[in-house]
Order: structure tokens, then C-alpha cells, then sequence
């Protein structure tokens, strides 16, 4: 069993984040934000793609938490059909609204490339990876990063500290937001901090519920 698997178990708390898959929205390189769009078909191999390699990282998680837009529940439920194995039979399962995407206002639905063509490059790219820059009408990260990290102190750290294993799965900038108050990344970095649709990473923590370190997972070989 490798090593992961073994920190997977181990008394301590264990938080797991996962990237819905490809929605219809990502596919045509739309704007998405709190638009409630389910996933393509490639998303939803690759939510059962990640169910398996949790499965294979040997993780049993006691709480599995979404947001409260489609995406993330129906990558959630397509990670359990293939792997219903990963959670515990006293599973606790929330949605928090707080963990939804980063609203981006009026740029929802519209095209990601027309907009960089219309606003230019640049200024897309600080709205899209910037820490205070907002996009018309929508959130900064920083705004997401607020709610998020309140509802995190809230609802998710009493559990960490209580050394559960924690599956959450939301969305590119939430969780690059839960990320970043984690790891304690400064704002002039955060910009080179990405998630790819489908991606996990996986946080432990110490018997008294800090944060030691995060590793990302990759694809076991299947012996025999
Ligand atoms: O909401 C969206 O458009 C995507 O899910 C995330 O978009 P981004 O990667 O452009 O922030």
C-alpha cells in the first residue's frame, strides 16, 4: 500500500479537494460562475476517473461536502457510482452555497476569448487569476476567498480538528481560495495557483488539526 494510502488512515484529519469535472459551459469556453450547468460527458469520466483513484489511494472519507451548484453534486455522485467504496456507510454529506464558484457577473455565459478580444488580455487574466481585481458586477477572489474561508472556520475546521477524513469538491476558484488560506499563500502568488477540472489534492493535517502539507495524487499502477 503506498505511502498516501497510509497517511490516508492514519488518525489524523485528511482534506480532500476536488475540481468538478468539465462542465458544458468549460467545453465552449464560457464564463460559468454561479450559471447552474451540469457536466459534459468528458466531465463525467473524469469525476469517475477521480472516484477511482481516490479508491485506489485507499481514502474512506467520513464527510463529503459540494457547493450548491449541480456541477459539483454530479461530480460527487459520478465519483461514487464508480468508487462507493470512498466513504464511510455514517457518511455526513453538505452543500454549502459559501464554496459555490466565483461569481463573475456580468461576464457570465460569454465567451472567455471574445472577452480577452473585447477588455484585452491582460485585464482578463487579473480577473480571472488577480486577488482584488472584479470583474463587472461579480466577485474579486478576494470577495470568494472571504466567504469561503468563513464558512471553512465555520462548518469544516471543528471536523478537521475532530481528525475526520473530509472530501470536498467545488469549484476552480474556491478552492483555489480554501488553498490559499491554507497554505498561506501570499496574494502576489496566488495568480500561478490553478486547479484542472477533475484535479485532486490532498491536505494533511496534525493530530491537533494544523496544516503540515498538501500532495497531489497520481494514477497508482494497477498491479496484476
Ligand atoms: O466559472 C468559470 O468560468 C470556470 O469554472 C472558472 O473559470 P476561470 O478558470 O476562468 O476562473
Amino acid at each position: 500500500m503506498s505511502s498516501s494510502s497510509n497517511a490516508s488512515q492514519s488518525g489524523n484529519a485528511c482534506l480532500v479537494m476536488v475540481r468538478h469535472g468539465e462542465s458544458v459551459y468549460n467545453q465552449k469556453n464560457l464564463f460559468t460562475g454561479w450559471i447552474d450547468c451540469s457536466l459534459s460527458e468528458n466531465g463525467v469520466a473524469e469525476a469517475r476517473r477521480v472516484g477511482k483513484l481516490l479508491a485506489q489511494h485507499g481514502f474512506v472519507f467520513d464527510i463529503a461536502i459540494t457547493s450548491a451548484l449541480k456541477r459539483s453534486w454530479e461530480t460527487l455522485m459520478n465519483m461514487l457510482l464508480e468508487a462507493p467504496n470512498i466513504v464511510s456507510d455514517q457518511l455526513l454529506v453538505r452543500r454549502y452555497q459559501a464554496f459555490n464558484e466565483r461569481h463573475y457577473g456580468d461576464l457570465q455565459g460569454k465567451n472567455k476569448e471574445e472577452t480577452a478580444q473585447l477588455f484585452g488580455a491582460e485585464q482578463v487574466h487579473r480577473w480571472r487569476r488577480g486577488f482584488e481585481d472584479r470583474p463587472p458586477h461579480g466577485e474579486s477572489l478576494k470577495d470568494t476567498y472571504e466567504r469561503v474561508v468563513a464558512c471553512y472556520q465555520q462548518e469544516v475546521a471543528p471536523v478537521v480538528q475532530a481528525g475526520k477524513k473530509i472530501l470536498i469538491v467545488a469549484h476552480g476558484n474556491s478552492l483555489r481560495a480554501l488553498k490559499m488560506y491554507l497554505e498561506n499563500i501570499p496574494a502576489e502568488k496566488i495568480s500561478q495557483v490553478e486547479f484542472a477540472t477533475g484535479e485532486a489534492q490532498v491536505f494533511d493535517f496534525d493530530a491537533s488539526g494544523k496544516y503540515l502539507a498538501t500532495r497531489k495524487l497520481h494514477q497508482e499502477a494497477v498491479v496484476g
